[in-house]
């Protein structure tokens, strides 16, 4: 029988998206050439609340762009016999903040790096992630973090949010 339990319901994540974006204000120490990039799906919904926040805060507004970091993943099929595309992503000497809703492996945060490389050269890129929740197998270590949720491997981490869901909330889900 799977047991699903939320942990965060729509008031809690709006509180840790708030304080991510003064996180990400106090560490570039403003918005000036910041542009959020947005893992396809979840991440790209975390990134436009990340932005909507920190144009409140500021005054000023964050360019949000998605990338589809599927092409370059190493952990699922993909058609190797011809080269993947650099994306179109306006990247070159930006400070790129990598936005994803879960963080697990690091495998799609790998496969988003690399895309982003292709593009160009960023000034710097970091990673804010709503829920970490352990496990990586590659040394990755996001910069802002939503909640830090203690998993296991068979546990499923589950990230709602309205404009995709219909609902904003996370849960875990177990098989008992
Ligand atoms: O650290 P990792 O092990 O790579 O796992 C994290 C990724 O898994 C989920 O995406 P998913 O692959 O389910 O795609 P989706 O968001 O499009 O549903 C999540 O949104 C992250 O992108
Ligand atoms: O638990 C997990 C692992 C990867 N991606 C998710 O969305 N949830």
């Amino acid at each position: 029988m799977q047991e699903v339990t939320q942990i965060m319901d729509d008031a809690a994540m709006r509180r840790s998206m708030t304080r991510m974006a003064h996180e990400i204000l106090e560490r570039n120490k403003g918005l000036d050439n910041i542009v959020l990039v947005g893992i396809l799906t979840r991440g790209v919904a975390l990134a436009e609340r990340i932005a909507a926040k920190l144009e409140e805060i500021e005054g000023q507004q964050v360019e949000t762009l998605t990338l589809d970091a599927t092409p370059f993943r190493d952990d699922r099929v993909v058609d190797k016999t011809t080269p993947t595309e650099a994306p179109n992503l306006a990247v070159v000497d930006r400070k790129v903040i990598l936005v994803d809703d879960v963080l697990y492996t690091g495998r799609t945060v790998r496969a988003a790096l690399d895309a982003i490389m292709q593009a160009g050269r960023a000034e710097a890129v970091q990673l804010a992630t709503l829920v970490d929740r352990g496990h990586r197998e590659l040394p990755i270590r996001p910069d802002f973090i939503g909640k830090n949720v203690p998993t296991s491997r068979s546990e499923q981490v589950i990230v709602k949010f309205r404009e995709v869901d219909g609902e904003d909330g996370v849960w875990i889900a177990s098989n008992k």
